[in-house]
């Protein structure tokens, strides 16, 4: 199982790497990899399992922060509903996006970030994302919400990019226009 030890934290060189496509259809090794990073996602949130193996919670976890440099991402978030949405996707690609903005009021954090990092993160409101899942069946997905803001800050570690990259040096909490506050 992944666990805090397998993570890797700001400084290391693969979390500025621009990862690699996954060959597709996936190797049995590539999918284990996939497999075991959305587990670490659903373990992190189960508060027994995240307190006897020590797991910081995450909505997200992307394949270069266990130092896999491959289009890889696993996302489990319950929405404001219950309910869950789980995702394990290869080579994830936004395909189209909103001009409006949106951003979390509490602004992000990061697995590979043992620091905190506060400001608005703008990300964009609304975007369309194509992907392969675990099952090796393409996904068209539009997003917005909580869910369009983890899946901006996992493709950006596929693209060697932190989330704190995005805040605004000269005022972290200026608000960007035209945007959405997500509590
Ligand atoms: O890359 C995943 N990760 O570092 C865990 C935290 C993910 C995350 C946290 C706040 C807002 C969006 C995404
Ligand atoms: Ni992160």
């Amino acid at each position: 199982m992944i666990t805090m030890e397998n993570i890797i934290r700001e400084g290391h060189p693969t979390l500025r790497k621009v990862a690699e496509e996954v060959t597709l259809p996936a190797s049995e090794q590539d999918k284990e990899t996939l497999s075991l990073m959305i587990d670490y996602v659903k373990n992190s949130q189960d508060p027994e399992v995240s307190e006897k193996y020590g797991l910081r919670p995450g909505i997200g976890l992307a394949a270069p922060q266990i130092n896999v440099a491959k289009r890889m991402i696993a996302i489990h978030v319950v929405d404001e509903k219950g309910v869950q949405h789980s995702y394990a996707l290869f080579n994830p690609k936004i395909m189209s996006h909103s001009v409006e903005k949106s951003y979390l009021t509490s602004g992000e954090g990061c697995l590979s970030v043992d620091r905190s990092v506060p400001g608005i993160v703008p990300r964009y409101a609304r975007i369309r994302v194509k992907a392969t899942n675990l099952d090796g069946e393409q996904i068209d997905i539009r997003l917005r919400g909580l869910l369009a803001v983890v899946f901006q800050h996992e493709i950006d570690h596929l693209n060697g990019i932190m989330f704190y990259d995005h805040i605004n040096e000269s005022n972290p909490f200026q608000e960007p226009e035209n945007a959405i506050a997500i509590e």
